[in-house]
């Protein structure tokens, strides 16, 4: 029998200096002073767990998984679990983070939370992924709960794996807790409309950037990083806002045409490939080069880091609308600044995901079920209504949308800190 030692933890990069720098900033902004930023800057729990895994080849590995509850002031926490090779506790952290003040910039109910575990999904069996998501669950079920902390999918996870979490975790009830996770199945409580949610408030603001700094969106030009949940939605719902996405990729490359992606063709070639290479609606390229395509929209909706000083003079976009989580790093922000580049930040941009999981939630707990059309339309309200505040406040103050949006939303905790008691 043959049994793998946990792997130690990467550190070639490390987001959560970012996310504390970003906050920094924003304490600053707010003279708040250091004492507050030292005591948001720090997760309030944390817990790093074993998953000893039998594979299906009888061999054993034991894997090493995380949850991170950044914040609980104004709520439970709320945030995704990932299943990715480059899984860390400091990403954890940062990811965290950018939970708390998503949740409090659009304004809802939550603190900021998130797990992982670190592993590659691509080299295990549906069976052993069943028995990690399931491992992981009991593990990490003492500081879960509707009223606690809520899960929901990231990188690498989907709604089986959250129905598997809700399953486990109800099992160890005794009973079924449908609003312990978000982003299930129809089928065992999940909200119409949550799969598209994201990309569906990705394009929503967007459209309203690429018109703020003067570009029509019907015929303006895209690219796409990433083809999974996020990014395969945002192509679409472009598309249908006239949008032509010029060029996508996946982690395995990436495909482009000067005359824009058939994305129902593309979509339908994926489905059969799993991948966007070699589709035949375009020519390959390197992916490296979606960042930098000749477009008036970027949206990096694959993993962190991948617009760095090494190629942020080269993104030719006017826009760049963060999918994913901390796409841009914090030197590049400022080089995108100085370049005329208009970043839509993460924790607005992407919010339509823990948009709909709160409104997912609501439904869970109430058991009273809404419309897609209903799930969208108010969805679609409240991201339009934090695009212009987040406008607003970055144009009366003369900040970047980031930093603006970073201001509104550790104000918000702070205010919930203050009113609860600030050093107990
Ligand atoms: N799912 C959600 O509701 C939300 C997700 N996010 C963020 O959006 C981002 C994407 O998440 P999600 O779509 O759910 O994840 P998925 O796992 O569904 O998709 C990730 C996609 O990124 C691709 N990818 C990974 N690395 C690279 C790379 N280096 N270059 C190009 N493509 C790459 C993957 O390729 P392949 O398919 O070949 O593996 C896949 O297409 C993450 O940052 C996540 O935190 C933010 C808010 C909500
Ligand atoms: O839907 C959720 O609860 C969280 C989604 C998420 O992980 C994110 O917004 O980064």
């Amino acid at each position: 029998m043959t049994v793998t030692i946990e792997k130690p933890e990467a550190t070639e990069t490390n987001v959560l200096d970012d996310a504390r720098t970003q906050l920094a900033q924003a304490v600053e902004v707010l003279g708040l002073g250091p004492e507050v930023h030292a005591m948001l800057a720090a997760p309030r729990r944390e817990v790093s767990v074993s998953i000893p895994l039998r594979r299906d080849d009888g061999s054993v590995e034991v894997l090493r998984g995380y949850r991170v509850q950044h914040n609980y002031s104004r709520g439970p926490g709320k945030g995704g679990v990932r299943f990715d090779a480059r899984v860390d506790l400091d990403e954890v952290r940062a990811l965290a983070m950018w939970m708390t003040w998503k949740c409090a910039l659009l304004d809802v109910p939550y603190g900021g939370a998130k797990g992982g575990v670190r592993v590659d999904p691509r080299g295990y069996s549906k069976a052993e992924l069943e028995r990690i998501t399931r491992r992981y669950t009991s593990e990490i079920a003492p500081l879960i709960g509707p009223n606690q902390d809520i899960p929901a999918p990231d990188v690498g996870t989907d709604e089986q794996t959250m129905a598997w979490m809700m399953d486990t975790y109800s099992v160890g009830r005794g009973h079924t807790v449908l609003g312990v996770v978000t982003g299930k199945p129809i089928s065992v409580g999940g909200s119409l409309g949550r799969a598209g949610s994201t990309s569906r408030g990705v394009v929503a603001v967007a459209v309203e950037a690429l018109r703020h700094v003067g570009i029509a969106p019907e015929g303006a030009t895209a690219a796409v990083q990433g083809f999974g949940k996020v990014g395969r939605g945002a192509a679409r719902f472009l598309a249908q806002e006239g949008v032509r996405v010029l060029a996508v990729s996946d982690v395995n490359g990436a495909v482009h045409t000067a005359d824009g992606l058939d994305i129902a063709a593309l979509e339908a070639y994926v489905d059969v490939t799993g991948s966007v290479v070699d589709f035949p609606g375009g020519a390959p390229i390197q992916s490296e080069e979606v960042l930098t395509a000749d477009v008036d929209l970027l949206v990096p909706a694959a993993v962190e880091g991948v617009i760095h000083t090494g190629n942020a003079g080269q993104v030719r976009a006017r826009v760049v609308a963060e999918g994913a989580n901390g796409p841009v790093t914090t030197a590049a922000d400022e080089v995108l600044s100085a370049n005329g580049v208009l970043v839509v930040p993460d924790i607005l941009a992407n919010a339509g995901g823990v948009v709909v999981s709160y409104f997912e939630w609501v439904q869970a707990n109430q058991s009273y079920w809404w419309s897609e059309a209903e799930v969208d339309e108010r969805l679609v309200e409240r991201m339009i209504r934090a695009w212009n505040d987040v406008l607003a406040y970055a144009t009366a103050n003369q900040l970047s949308l980031r930093l603006a949006a970073t201001c509104m939303a550790v104000e918000r905790v702070y205010r919930a800190h203050e009113v609860r008691g600030l050093y107990p």
